[in-house]
């Protein structure tokens, strides 16, 4: 008999998501039946997301996804041993089956990691799965880039803007430390990166994009987005990522931002939103192409690893403090 530990949310978010709005219950589980696995977590994932896409049905289980080893089976596809990602949710131990979807209802749900080499099997959760697909996918077929014209992203430290260098594009960052601005334009070879604390936004992009903006890539949303698209030029593609900057706000009068319709209507601007799930069918593609830039030495990545189940709350919270450089995970010890 495996006895997990499982997240539960007692309450909805109110601002910044708090401890106390989580409590950490025990679940003895059954034995496997045919066809299903036990898995035993090794890195679970924070995301920007589980603030704002939680239910509307309190008390709930906590979501998110999880790099976890299967260590009992009854499914030939899942031996002993293999590595999966799955959306178990904030859990160390599971037990489920490919057709499950009892812990979500996302795509793809469960998956056995690729051979990811020498790399460490936590990549299954960044920039060698669907945080590292959606920089690719939604950079490469939402913004459309050509060699040469000039990409602006926010929330900066990921792998967009290196995918951006990859294809020969001119990139400016937004990020919101010194220290992740100068990694930004040291190791990841950025023209350059603003600090959106400390820096004028539209004098800084005036400098820096003389010619104006072809693409953006926007994970923030507010105000920064506004002034960026300000400075957009003719036709210029703008992916909407995500809009984190809005995520703890609770008060209406604080999550409004200049008027875009002048710049799209004079600029003719495509504006895009996505959410990484319309590639779910390319997941394989994507992760591969993210792996062979690593191995290549063209894409870095950074870890921000928090040990400890019981740490996974202040893990989720540090994101909305920009604690993380990099994609933030909770090993299981
Ligand atoms: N559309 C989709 O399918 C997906 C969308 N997303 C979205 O992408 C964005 C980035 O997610 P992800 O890469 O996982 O997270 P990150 O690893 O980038 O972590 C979040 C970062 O956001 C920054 N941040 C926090 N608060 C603010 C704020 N008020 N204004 C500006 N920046 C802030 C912080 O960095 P800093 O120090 O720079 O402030 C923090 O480190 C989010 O908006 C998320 O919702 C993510 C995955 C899929
Ligand atoms: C205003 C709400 C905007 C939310 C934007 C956002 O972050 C959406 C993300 C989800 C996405 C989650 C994808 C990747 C997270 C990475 C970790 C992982 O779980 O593998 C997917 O669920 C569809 C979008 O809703």
């Amino acid at each position: 008999m495996v006895l997990a530990k499982k997240y539960i949310v007692l309450k909805p978010f109110f601002g910044e998501p708090k401890n106390s709005d989580f409590q950490i219950v025990e679940e003895r589980l059954p034995e496997i039946q045919d066809d299903e696995f036990l898995a035993k977590a090794a890195y679970i994932s924070v995301d920007p997301y589980q603030r704002v896409k939680l239910g509307d049905k309190y008390p709930c289980d906590m979501i998110g996804s999880q790099v976890a080893k299967v260590i009992e089976s009854k499914n030939k596809d899942y031996p002993v041993g293999s590595w999966v990602m799955g959306h178990f949710g904030w859990r160390t131990y599971t037990i489920t089956k490919p057709s499950d979807e009892k812990f979500c209802n996302q795509k793809p749900y469960l998956y056995r990691l690729p051979d990811f080499g020498n790399l460490p099997v936590s990549l299954g959760l960044g920039v060698c799965g669907r945080v590292g697909n959606s920089a690719y996918f939604g950079f490469t077929q939402i913004c459309q880039p050509n060699a040469g014209e000039t990409v602006v992203v926010s929330g900066a430290a990921g792998a967009v803007g290196q995918i951006a260098k990859i294809l020969g594009c001119r990139v400016i960052g937004f990020a919101g430390t010194d220290e992740k601005c100068k990694w930004l334009t040291g190791e990841l070879g950025f023209d350059s990166a603003g600090n959106y604390k400390n820096v004028n936004i539209a004098d800084f992009l005036r400098e820096n994009a003389p010619n104006g903006v072809d693409c953006y890539f926007d994970n923030v949303g507010g105000e920064l987005s506004s002034i960026v698209i300000s400075q957009m030029n003719q036709f210029g593609r703008v992916a909407v990522c995500g809009a984190i900057s809005s995520y703890n706000e609770t008060e209406p009068e604080n999550r409004k931002a200049t008027i875009l319709q002048p710049s799209i209507v004079s600029k003719q601007l495509k504006i895009e939103g996505f959410q990484v799930n319309r590639f779910a069918n390319r997941t394989t593609e994507g992760i591969k192409q993210n792996l062979q830039w690593i191995q290549e030495g063209k894409l870095k990545y950074r870890e921000h690893i928090i040990d400890g189940f019981e740490s996974t709350a202040d893990a989720f919270i540090g994101l909305f403090r920009g604690a993380n450089t990099g994609k933030a995970l909770v090993r299981i010890i």
